[in-house]
């Protein structure tokens, strides 16, 4: 059967979308997604989200990681997402939507999606790093010189260390660049590789800053662009009101036959 797919990125965190309210793809063929995500046996992404209708909200996302397994939340597919909604006229410029952590809300202004995450309870500090959940678990290292950094091996020797190698981690390097900037670089679980950006570890990444004293709203350097992050914290350490805030574009669509 042909399949339409619409291929998008957010800050170069890209994404093969598939619309899927008629419930028609295989969501349970992990070989399948791996290989779509496979950038040359595939189309090339790192990950692919069906969106789909959900009788309590607006569209459901359902996000998988590169390797074709069912992922938790991800920033900027989600943002992604909410672009894709709009292509196909499911949303206004507002939305109210599932994923994988539960309900979220965003809206499309202009270039940007603003999207909010959800509250943040827990910050575990190990030795001078941090390991944190914004939908998806991010481990977050403060550096001095991130972009000599070889995220590669340093992310991999975190990502399969004794207490994260069973469900594996993101791993985030940042680096302070100013009074409200910061720089991120991730190895992402899932695809087990850097990529260009990655929400929910900027989003993490921008929560310790607030930790270490930096103010919200912060600007937060990718590879693939920028971000912003705007948050508020509780007297007791937790995190509320939390937008992650960039934009998310539509590259090129085809079809495929499964
Ligand atoms: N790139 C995603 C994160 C995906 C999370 C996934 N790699 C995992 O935790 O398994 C983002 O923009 O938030």
């Amino acid at each position: 059967m042909a399949t339409s797919f619409y291929k998008y990125q957010g800050t170069g965190n890209d994404f093969v979308m598939i619309d899927n309210r008629k419930l028609t793809f295989p969501a349970d063929d992990e070989a399948l997604v791996k290989q779509l995500c496979d950038r040359r046996m595939g189309i090339g992404a790192d990950g692919l989200i069906l969106l789909q209708d959900h009788p309590d909200y607006d569209f459901e996302m359902v996000y998988f990681n590169a390797d074709g397994r069912l992922g938790s939340m991800c920033g900027n597919g989600a943002r992604c997402t909410v672009r894709f909604a709009k292509q196909l006229g499911v949303i206004e410029d507002v939305a109210c939507f599932l994923a994988a952590d539960g309900e979220h809300q965003a809206s499309i202004e202009r270039d940007e999606i603003h999207l909010k995450m959800n509250d943040v309870q827990g910050v575990e500090k190990i030795g001078e790093d941090y390991y944190l959940n914004t939908g998806s678990p991010h481990y977050i290292r403060f550096v001095d010189d991130v972009e000599n950094l070889d995220v590669y091996t340093e992310g991999r020797a975190i990502r399969y260390n004794d207490r994260f190698k069973a469900v594996g981690t993101n791993v985030n390097f940042v680096q302070r660049l100013g009074e409200n900037e910061i720089f991120v670089r991730t190895y992402e679980r899932g695809v087990e590789d850097e990529t260009l950006s990655c929400g929910t570890g900027v989003t993490a990444a921008a929560l310790v800053a607030g930790i270490k004293g930096m103010q919200s709203p912060l600007k937060v350097k990718v590879l693939g662009g920028e971000l912003q992050v705007a948050f508020e914290r509780n007297s007791d350490g937790s995190f509320k009101y939390i937008y992650l805030i960039g934009p998310a574009r539509l590259v090129f669509t085809g079809s495929i036959t499964i």
